[in-house]
């Protein structure tokens, strides 16, 4: 009954920079992907790392009714996957070797010959065969991008918490990504929270979208539900200050157009 995730009144923020206040998330099923929309600055890094338990939060964090701050971190990294915005350390290891470490850091107990299979299958599903035995530090900004995202999937967790996981891609590997997402959380036992500034990759992809307003002295969460519902003009121009259309593509999806920036109003927190 308690499966999947709930936020209950979240605070985080720095020291003299109160971020969020009291933020509240119903309970999010497994096998749906969410995406975490607002303007630049509102919070959704931080947000992310508070759930991930890298910031310090007031409030619960329940991930199949746990309260996450009560697991021992072992146990906390086996079930919550986190990409981080900054692309993975250019390190020599190469790409297969951090596939490796990575997952046995969350799984310590996985043989061999299971580890190997599921490093091909995400190498297979994400199309990075070509890179596995690439050094790190000898990859390209968006293919370190990919092996981010490769050893986070890798895991396979309850939590997937990306951070703008196709900021430095191209459009076929922005693609790809958000199919081998979708792909594995559609299996029904992951759900996946990620930042993103492209609401038509969220329409497109996402069940669900929780989108991020600016205020002071905090940001708000100015709606949450299905990506079609929610992104309206009205909603865009609140959380971006944008004068924005929603229209139907040839196939009949909805997608935003921007088409003007407002003026900036004097209350932008930024
Ligand atoms: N280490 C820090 N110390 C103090 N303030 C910070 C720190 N990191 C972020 N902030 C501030 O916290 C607020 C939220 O930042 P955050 O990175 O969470 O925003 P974001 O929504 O992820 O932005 P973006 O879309 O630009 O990545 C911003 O005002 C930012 O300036």
């Amino acid at each position: 009954m308690n499966a999947g995730l709930m936020l209950q009144q979240i605070s985080t923020g720095y020291a003299r920079r109160p971020v969020l206040h009291d933020l509240s998330l119903e309970r999010i099923a497994p096998g749906t992907l969410v995406a975490l929309a607002g303007p630049n600055a509102v919070g959704k890094s931080t947000l992310l790392k508070a759930i991930a338990g890298l910031h310090p939060v007031q409030g619960r964090v329940l991930l199949d009714g746990i309260d996450l701050a009560r697991l021992p971190p072992r146990e906390r990294l086996r079930r919550v996957g986190y990409l981080p915005q900054a692309l993975p350390q250019a390190s020599s290891l190469v790409a297969y070797e951090a596939m490796l470490s990575s997952l046995h850091a969350s799984r310590p107990g996985l043989g061999r010959s299971q580890a190997e299979a599921a490093i091909e299958h995400t190498f297979a599903t994400l199309g990075l065969k070509a890179l596995a035995l690439r050094p790190l530090n000898q990859l390209s900004g968006g293919q370190r991008q990919m092996i981010g995202l490769a050893q986070v999937l890798v895991r396979a967790p309850r939590l997937l918490l990306l951070d703008e996981p196709t900021s430095a891609l191209d459009l076929r590997w922005q693609l790809l990504v958000l199919q081998a997402v979708h792909a594995l959380v559609a299996q029904g036992q992951t759900l996946a929270l990620m930042a993103v500034h492209d609401l038509n990759l969220a329409l497109r992809f996402c069940q669900q979208v929780v989108v991020l307003g600016p205020g002071r002295p905090h940001a708000r969460m100015l709606a949450a539900g299905r990506p079609a519902g929610v992104l309206t003009p009205e909603l865009l121009r609140a959380a971006y200050g944008v004068q924005a259309r929603v229209e139907r593509c040839s196939r009949g999806h909805p997608l935003v157009l921007a088409d003007s920036a407002l003026a900036i109003p004097d209350e932008d927190p930024r």
